[in-house]
């Protein structure tokens, strides 16, 4: 009996094998409060999550939280669920399934593409024993968050490492940390704006809101913020908008503590009632359409923009399968992987070679 796992037998000369391990957040089941519940708690339990001392946070979240929050986010769910199931997961899935099919096409057919959730199923560590089986050598790991934040990325990080553990053959490890400025992904994040000015006209206002994270992260040294701007930044750059036309706000506040400002659904009030009367959001932070996206923008800031008198409101969809976006994504892993795809594979005969130096070696030793 051994702390660390039995790895198949050592070949010499064995060509490497790269994989690619998209993550995600993480969505139930179901919804349904009894699919939430465990979801709910293994999200925020994890210390990078929320970072309030666990002998304060453990009653809160047990006894009120998990108590109260499962049925009030089911119902959410419910409204944004789909015959494929939560859209965050059929999203991560058909990006999985397209980046397989475009390194293909670019000649790559033997790369192993997967994606995970941090929190529920697929877990990281199920897929990343399916690579192990599937002879990945080299895995590179890309959190789908564009920004860094600790809360998100750093996370995803943290739970490879601790799947790692086990290993003992060890595969060479890479990881995406972030990319808000990426040029392929702000030129995505273009085309998608100016297609949907094509068929609806250009609005007063162009709001690009972030998931927030809290403020104290910022204050503790958390590039999230940041990245974020410097997204924003080059995407109206790139659309060549006069500064007062794009409005930058965090949304999904969680808990009492302040956030990331200006939120956006009061943002969005006071900009009707302040007499903006069109307004166009996107959640470029968001790769993929998901609650936070699809209920908390397109229903209830909708809602609260037209009641504050605003007269059309606009939603433009993460990048969810666009092909730009997933050639950006290609373009993210292809710089990040460097010579793993680069480096020219042995042939046949020069890894028999190797391997019959390797056994003379060993028969003479
Ligand atoms: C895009 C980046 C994200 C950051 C940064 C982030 C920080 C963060 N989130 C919470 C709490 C919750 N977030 C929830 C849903 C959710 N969050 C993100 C992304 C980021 N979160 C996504 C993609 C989703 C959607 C999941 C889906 O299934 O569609 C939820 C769950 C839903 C609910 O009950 O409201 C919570 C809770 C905190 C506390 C935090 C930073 C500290
Ligand atoms: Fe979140
Ligand atoms: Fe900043």
């Amino acid at each position: 009996m051994t702390r660390f796992w039995q790895a198949p037998a050592h070949t010499h000369g064995k060509a490497p094998r790269t994989g690619i391990l998209l993550v995600n957040l993480g969505t139930p089941t179901a919804p349904t409060a009894a699919a939430l519940r465990p979801y709910l708690r293994q999200f925020l339990s994890d210390p990078r999550v929320v970072e309030i001392p666990r002998f304060v946070w453990w009653p809160i979240l047990h006894g009120i939280i998990l108590r109260t929050r499962p049925a009030k986010s089911a119902a959410k769910y419910a409204s944004v669920w789909t015959d494929e199931g939560s859209p965050l997961k059929a999203h991560t899935e058909k990006q999985a399934k397209l980046l397989k099919g475009f390194f293909a096409n670019a000649g790559e057919r033997d790369l192993v593409v997967e994606w995970a959730m941090r929190y529920g199923q697929p877990s990281i560590r199920t897929q990343l024993d399916a690579m192990r089986a599937a002879g990945c050598t080299r895995i590179l790991v890309v959190p789908l968050y564009p920004q860094y934040a600790a809360s998100t990325t750093a996370t995803v990080i943290d739970e490879v490492a601790d799947c790692l553990r086990h290993w003992r053959n060890l595969p060479e490890i890479r990881y995406v940390r972030s990319f808000p400025g990426e040029p392929t992904y702000i030129q995505a994040l273009a085309n998608s704006v100016r297609e949907h000015w094509k068929r609806n006209g250009e609005p007063d206002r162009l709001v690009l809101s972030f998931h927030g994270t809290p403020k104290r992260s910022l204050e503790l040294g958390d590039p999230y913020h940041c990245e974020c701007l410097k997204t924003a930044r080059l995407l109206g750059e790139a659309l060549a908008l006069p500064p007062e036309k794009l409005v930058v706000s965090f949304q999904s506040r969680f808990g009492k503590a302040e956030w990331l400002q200006p939120y956006t659904q009061p943002t969005l009030e006071a900009m009707a009632q302040a007499g903006v009367g069109s307004v166009d959001v996107m959640c470029p932070g968001f790769v993929s359409d998901c609650l936070e996206t699809l209920e908390e923008i397109n229903m209830e800031c909708r809602e609260a923009f037209l009641h504050a008198g605003g007269k059309r409101f606009g939603y433009i969809p993460c990048l969810n399968e666009r092909d730009d976006w997933i050639e950006a994504l290609m373009a993210v892993c292809v710089r990040e992987m460097g010579h793993w795809l680069t480096e020219p594979q042995p042939d046949a005969g020069t890894l028999e070679r190797q391997a019959r130096l390797a056994r003379d070696r060993g028969a003479k030793a």
